[in-house]
């Protein structure tokens, strides 16, 4: 008899098809209205990985926000496998900067918690978290506390405990950016072992250029808020990527193009930032 269950890491159906289309965000401040997401569209496949890049304040974790079903759209719309999002659902797993885990349970018990409220037999979500922690390099640190673990480590079980329960897609947003570079590159290797292990499709939010071209199959580069498409790249290097990707020339040239696009971008950014402070010229 087979110990899978649907919905549980490595348990379920490949799909986790994104389509997002004409989507507009706008949010109510101080009561005027911020248009954060201007009629962004993006297909993605099932197992892809598609990497939002774009300036500071862009609109890139209001358009992950949306697809993870935590802020409505004001028009436009976001589909995963033909399903309108309109929730938060378990087919979707979210990993922010600082992954928030509960103080008071272990290890172990941090990453078995969603298959506990689900009702899985506690062999099973056992079985399955210590699988998941194994695949994140923490096999032996199950009855660690959080308090006891580094920010990396802490950041590995948040991952675990997303991937155990099998989510069809993962949105992560700048998940490394509060990690040192050598811990960063370790969960940039783990990132990409996981998509492909689970075939999940991710997208990934980051400011940064090397990380987008390492990890992503295609780069979407967003404009200057409001965030609208701006191109959206295929990486020219097929997986499976490593950093020595870095020296080919196809990488050099991809960098430099996509270093254009997003310099135009954060200069625009920086002007409309100089305008809202009433500053004439930017350094002025
Ligand atoms: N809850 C909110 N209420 C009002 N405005 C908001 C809210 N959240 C975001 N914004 C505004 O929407 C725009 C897009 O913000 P968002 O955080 O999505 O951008 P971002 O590209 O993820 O930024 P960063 O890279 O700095 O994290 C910004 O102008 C931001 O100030």
């Amino acid at each position: 008899m087979s110990t899978e269950i649907s919905g549980i890491g490595g348990g379920r159906q490949r799909d986790g098809a994104i389509e997002v289309k004409d989507l507009n965000v706008q949010y109510r401040s101080n009561g005027g209205l911020i248009k954060a997401v201007d009629a962004f569209s993006l297909d993605v496949a099932p197992g892809e990985f598609v990497c939002l890049l774009g300036p500071s304040g862009c609109g890139k974790s209001t358009i992950l926000n949306v697809m993870a079903g935590f802020i409505p759209a004001s028009s436009g719309s976001v589909r995963l496998d033909g399903e309108l999002v309109t929730e938060a659902g378990q087919d979707r797993g979210v990993v922010f900067q600082r992954y928030v885990l509960f103080p008071w349970l272990n290890v172990l018990q941090n990453v078995e918690y969603g298959l506990k409220v689900r009702g899985v037999d506690k062999a099973l979500r056992q079985q399955k978290a210590r699988e998941y922690l194994h695949l994140v390099g923490l096999a032996g640190f199950e009855q660690k506390y959080p308090k006891e673990l580094s920010g990396g480590m802490q950041q590995r079980v948040g991952i675990a405990r997303v991937l155990v329960n099998g989510p069809k897609v993962m949105l992560m947003d700048e998940p490394f950016g509060a990690l040192d570079s050598q811990t960063r590159y370790m969960m940039q290797e783990l990132t990409l072992k996981v998509s492909q292990k689970d075939g999940t499709t991710i997208i990934f939010v980051t400011h940064d250029l090397d990380e987008a071209l390492l990890l992503g199959d295609r780069i979407c580069v967003i404009t200057a808020s409001p965030g609208r498409v701006k191109e959206v790249i295929t990486n020219p290097i097929p997986g499976p990527r490593s950093t020595e990707i870095a020296s080919l020339p196809e990488y050099v040239e991809t960098r430099r193009r996509i270093y254009e696009m997003l310099r135009d971008e954060i200069q625009r950014s920086f002007a409309q930032e100089a305008e809202k402070l009433g500053v004439s010229k930017v350094g002025a």
